[in-house]
């Protein structure tokens, strides 16, 4: 379980001037959870996500994973990143077994495990392939192997779909499904599309801006699997009820506080 309390941070800009990135963050995410998180530009999503993977450091409050305090990063949590970071000069078997071999795994298994998860990801072939030989879709794909390799408990996704085309994009989603649905990971998975984070989540946080502060936790009680039948699901009336409650709680908060219509 992650567990965050009265999580702040502010940054001093290069004219001096300070933004209040966060503050009073409380946020509870449960093992095995897939929770997805929404909110405007700015609202402080990246600097939540960086916070967990212990790649910032914050000014105020606690993140503790299972009850072990975050001091950095560490062999529990894995971040996907929307633009990739891929190690150019590396192949793909290189980039995929890269954290292994940081933690020191010899090469016949580092190798053996990054080959049967570039299978997973649907790029068995392309191992010998560098990053700038393959289309985004197949660079994130990578990127979601590379994170899996190392077995995390919590994989942290910064709008990882982002940068793909539309069709890719679904095909990456139930990708994510099938590999969650397999492995029951705990998932904090940041995007800027509600029907993204419906599709995906257990629970949709929703963050307003300046300073960020969670607004809302919505609750996704969809079926699961859901990997299967990505088509159905969205036809569905309560999909629909759920992505129009999402949607006007966003708009009140680009409009200031309108009252809204609560679906729960
Ligand atoms: N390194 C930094 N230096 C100064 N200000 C920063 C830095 N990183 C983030 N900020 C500021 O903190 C606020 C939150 O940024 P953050 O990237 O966390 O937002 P976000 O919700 O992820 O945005 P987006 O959806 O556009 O990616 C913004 O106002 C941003 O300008």
């Amino acid at each position: 379980m992650i567990t965050i309390q009265g999580l702040g941070k502010s940054f001093v800009g290069q004219d001096g001037t300070t933004v209040q990135a966060l503050r009073g963050v409380d946020l509870e995410v449960a093992a095995n959870e897939f929770l997805t998180v929404l909110g405007p530009s700015g609202c402080g999503k990246t600097t939540l996500l960086k916070a967990v993977a212990g790649l910032t450091p914050w000014d105020t409050g606690d993140i503790r994973i299972d009850g072990a305090p975050v001091r950095g990063p560490g062999p529990d949590r894995s971040v996907v990143f929307q633009n990739f970071a891929l190690l150019p000069w590396a192949t793909v078997l290189d980039n995929v077994a890269f954290g292994l071999r940081m933690r020191g795994v010899g090469r016949a298994e580092r190798e053996e495990r990054a080959r049967s998860l570039i299978g997973t990801v649907g790029l068995a072939g392309f191992e010998s392939k560098l990053p700038g030989e393959l289309s985004g879709g197949m660079q994130q794909r990578v990127g979601i192997a590379r994170a899996l390799a190392v077995e995390p408990q919590v994989l942290l996704m910064d709008e990882p779909f982002g940068a793909v085309d539309e069709q890719t994009r679904r095909l990456l989603q139930e990708e994510l499904l099938s590999l969650w649905e397999e492995h029951r990971l705990t998932v904090v998975f940041i995007t800027h599309s509600m029907a993204e984070a419906v599709l995906l989540g257990d629970r949709v946080v929703l963050m307003s801006a300046r300073p960020g502060r969670i607004a809302d936790i919505v609750p996704v009680d969809l079926p699961r699997p859901r990997s299967g039948d990505v088509g159905s699901l969205e036809r569905s009336g309560r999909y629909t009820e759920i992505t129009a409650y999402l949607w006007d709680r966003l708009r009140d908060m680009h409009t200031e506080h309108r009252p809204s219509k609560a679906v729960r």
